[in-house]
């Protein structure tokens, strides 16, 4: 099994580069399928594992996919078949996003429904009352939804119960080549939805209001394949944000948008880290003594859920009581039972955990419990006493690439190692021959 190590004590200072969003991609890729005609060229692609998921998906259907230097490539003017079966959805519950394009451009879809997840229960109901509202039939059953249109979806007006990001990309997708035009009100806000509708727009939708609460959608007889550049991964940023100021480091975060992180600065200057904006990205320099703070997770632009654990790793070395409340997902504490291995103390409270800093952390073997958990638990043991070892690593290779090698370039002690103790080459760096052969097998 492999395991990263983690000797704490090491201050970070230097340059890291952030990579391409993995839940700006992801759609992205899903969208790609949309397009009748021409290639798509898709650049700044992070080498993570949920794209080659998607990519596989796509590959699947009868999509011609290549990923080669960061670069996904999908020509989807073939036939398509358009069903996605459970073993893509199991490692991957973005997989469902392909349930929007293919609606729209085959009248039909049939998906395995995604099951639970370690951060709670994730139903996809909105996702499916929007296709209801465009005219889609829905059926539930053996574990698949299948949706079906007697020729093309109609324009409808949707109203969101909550501003869910995937409803919000789904329907965004369908409402594309739907007859007519499509409102989504009360729809998420996130930089990655406003990315997913400048994609669409270059195929030729026409899009307009991504990034506020309404969005309006008139559709169009076909897209076509475009080229694009993903936007930067603002979660991967701000992990590597906490990574300085958890060290007391001085780091250079290059290509972080600041734009899509106020929340995380604002939070993090409470605690009394220093964050400036400089031409290539946001420097972050470590204060002696952080100070508690609170946070609530909300959809964007309120604090984003996929840095609460990072921060709640900030909080334990923070002098003073802090507490993070959890509204997006219903369980996303999984963590917390891990952070306790270290000898954090904090307490759940219902959706809110209580958590008494600086906690005396010391090394432990620790289990990732989810894609941010990893990280987050790899940070604490930047900061704790002894070797921290953290185990269940698939959840980490999600969404970071090489997060050990850029951390050790960084000037952290940390290494990724087998079973057998000996180091691990990250993926990024395998020869080209292996990342050729993988690609061979997607295409
Ligand atoms: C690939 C991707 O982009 N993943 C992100 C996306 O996930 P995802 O798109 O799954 O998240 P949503 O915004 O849809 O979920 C937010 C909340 O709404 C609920 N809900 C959602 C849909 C639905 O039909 N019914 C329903 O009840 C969910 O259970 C959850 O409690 O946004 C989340 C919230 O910012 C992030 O944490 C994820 O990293
Ligand atoms: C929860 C996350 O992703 P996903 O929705 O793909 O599970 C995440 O990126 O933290």
């Amino acid at each position: 099994m492999e395991k990263i190590i983690v000797r704490g004590g090491h201050q970070l200072n230097g340059t890291v580069k952030v990579e391409g969003a993995k839940n700006a991609v992801l759609p992205v890729i899903a969208a790609s399928l949309i397009a009748s005609e021409g290639k798509s060229v898709i650049t700044d692609v992070p080498e993570l594992a949920d794209v080659y998921t998607i990519n596989q998906v796509l590959s699947n259907m009868n999509a011609n996919v290549k990923f080669k230097d960061n670069t996904v490539t999908v020509d989807a003017s073939n036939k398509l078949t358009t069903e996605a079966p459970f073993e893509y959805v199991r490692k991957m519950r973005a997989s469902v996003l392909v349930i929007g394009p293919l609606l729209a451009r085959y009248g039909h879809a049939k998906v395995a429904m995604p099951g639970g997840c370690a951060i709670g229960s994730r139903p996809i109901d909105l996702h499916l009352k929007g296709f209801e509202a465009m005219g889609a039939e829905t059926h539930v059953g053996n574990g698949f939804v299948e949706l079906k249109v007697n020729g093309r979806l109609k324009g409808a007006k949707i109203y969101l119960d909550m501003p869910s990001v995937g409803a919000t990309e789904n329907i965004m997708m369908a409402a594309a080549l739907a007859d007519g035009r499509t409102i989504i009100e009360n729809c998420a806000k996130e930089p990655e939805i406003v990315d997913l509708a400048n994609y669409l727009n270059k195929m030729g939708a026409k899009v307009v209001g991504a990034g506020t609460e309404t969005i309006r959608i008139d559709g169009v007889e076909t897209l076509k394949g475009t080229e694009h550049t993903i936007i930067p991964d603002r979660v991967e940023a701000g992990t590597f944000m906490v990574a300085a100021a958890i060290t007391q480091g001085n780091v250079l975060i290059e290509n972080a948008e600041p734009e899509h992180l106020r929340s995380v600065i604002s939070k993090l200057e409470e605690m009394g880290v220093r964050v400036t904006e400089e031409p290539t990205g946001l420097r972050v320099v470590g204060p002696k003594q952080l100070k508690a703070t609170d946070i609530k997770t909300l959809p964007h632009p309120g604090f984003p859920t996929d840095m609460q654990s990072q921060m709640m790793s900030l909080m334990l070395a923070a002098q003073g009581t802090s507490v993070i409340t959890e509204t997006v997902f219903e369980n996303r504490f999984m963590h917390v039972e891990e952070f306790r291995r270290m000898n954090a103390k904090m307490k759940i409270e219902g959706h809110s955990v209580i958590i008494e800093g600086p906690s005396d952390l010391q090394g432990a073997e620790v289990a990732a419990t989810d894609l941010r958990a990893a990280a987050a638990l790899i940070l604490a043991g930047l900061c704790a006493e002894g070797v921290t070892r953290v185990t269940e690593l698939k959840h980490l290779d999600r969404g970071y690439v090489d997060f050990a090698g850029k951390l050790a370039a960084l000037g952290a002690d940390v290494e990724r190692v087998d079973g057998n103790g000996n180091t691990v080459v990250p993926f990024v760096q395998v020869d080209s021959a292996t990342k050729d052969q993988i690609a061979a097998e997607l295409s």
